[in-house]
């Protein structure tokens, strides 16, 4: 009696070990954040009013293509996980899922998100969620990441693609709002990574990934960070003005938020050694996207267009009585 039920713990450990290997698989904390630009896409694309199914389904379909791409990067990338510290553990250098699986379980994750895409929101979203798991796997893994110092920066785009998913779900189309989104993620990606791979700069080393700091160090690098960190501010800026599709709210958080990113992007290259700098530039990456995907949902609401006006009556009813 004992025995069986010692040996149906036991399965149920096993199955949940399997399902904690292919979520591995799939890079979810990255995911997390594609998402939250595939819904800032969204929001600015329906001003402010997402049809909630369709935000669902978009979202659950980037998921799908998102893991896809991601486990076809740890299928093809798993020789060098297997030698670097931060990948050794991952489920296929460590032996947890086979090859063979994990193919089998990509294939089924884009054919889902395909299909899901198509019939619930249309074709062009679909094709370009296909399109990033292409330029994930052949452009940036195959082609250039272990072939070329600019690796990250013409790979990046396949990580500047959600927003355009997320837009083409609502309008069925691509308008320049959508690719200033674009232009957003495919500028913060160099600082996002750059910063994180002085950290781990000698792992990169071992397996002759040529990423930046490897092959010109630390201080051309560092600059390069400072460079494409400046010129986020006025590209972030563009929703606002000539485009207009978002306000003074998002206005302020972006200068904000980029006003912190370039002073963190400064430091480090007053200090393009030092560890903890280039960690905390990492860290405020993630946070600068975030937030600033935040700052265009708060925007977006139509509560915020009423608050900003009242606002503005009420300081010309100040400034009238002043005068
Ligand atoms: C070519 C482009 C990119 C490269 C080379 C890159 C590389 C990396 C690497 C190596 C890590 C560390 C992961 C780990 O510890 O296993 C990381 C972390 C992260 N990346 Fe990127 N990244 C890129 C683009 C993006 C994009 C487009 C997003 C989302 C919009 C993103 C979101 C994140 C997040 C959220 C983390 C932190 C994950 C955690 O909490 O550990 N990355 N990135
Ligand atoms: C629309 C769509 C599906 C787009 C795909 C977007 C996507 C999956 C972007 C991932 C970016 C990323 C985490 C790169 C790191 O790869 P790496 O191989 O350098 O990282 P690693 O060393 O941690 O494996």
């Amino acid at each position: 009696m004992q025995n069986s039920a010692t040996g149906v713990i036991r399965h149920n450990q096993d199955v949940l070990q399997v399902i904690k290997s292919y979520w591995q698989l799939t890079k979810p904390r990255i995911i997390l954040l594609l998402l939250i630009t595939t819904a800032g896409g969204m929001w600015i694309a329906a001003q402010g009013q997402v049809d909630p199914v369709l935000l669902i389904v978009t979202l659950l379909s980037g998921t799908f293509a998102a893991g896809s791409a991601n486990t076809i990067n740890c299928l093809y990338d798993r020789d060098i996980d297997y030698i670097m510290e931060r990948t050794r553990s991952r489920p296929l250098p460590s032996g947890r899922v086979s090859p063979r699986d994990a193919l089998i379980f990509a294939i089924t994750l884009a054919v889902l998100s395909f299909g899901l895409l198509t019939y619930f929101a249309n074709l062009l979203s679909a094709c370009l969620a296909m399109s990033g798991i292409f330029f994930y796997v052949v452009v940036y893994t195959h082609w250039l990441k272990r072939h070329s110092t600019q690796n990250i920066v013409i790979g990046g785009a396949a990580g500047a693609i959600p927003p355009l998913v997320g837009w083409a779900a609502v309008t069925g189309d691509l308008s320049w709002a959508a690719w200033v989104l674009f232009a957003i993620i495919f500028l913060w990606t160099p600082p996002h990574f750059w910063a994180l791979a002085i950290m781990i700069r000698e792992d990169y080393a071992k397996v002759g990934v040529p990423m930046l700091p490897v092959v010109d160090g630390n201080e051309p690098t560092s600059k390069q960070i400072f460079y494409y960190t400046l010129s986020l501010i006025p590209v972030s800026l563009l929703l606002v003005y000539p485009l207009h599709v978002m306000g003074a709210v998002y206005a302020t958080i972006a200068l904000l938020l980029g006003g912190i990113f370039v002073q963190k992007a400064w430091k480090l290259m007053q200090a393009p050694s030092d560890l903890m700098v280039a960690r905390s530039t990492f860290k405020y990456s993630i946070l600068y996207l975030m937030l600033l995907c935040a700052g265009m949902g708060i925007d977006s609401l139509p509560m915020t267009h009423q608050m900003v006006s009242a606002i503005a009556q009420h300081m010309q009813t100040v400034i009238g009585a002043l005068l």
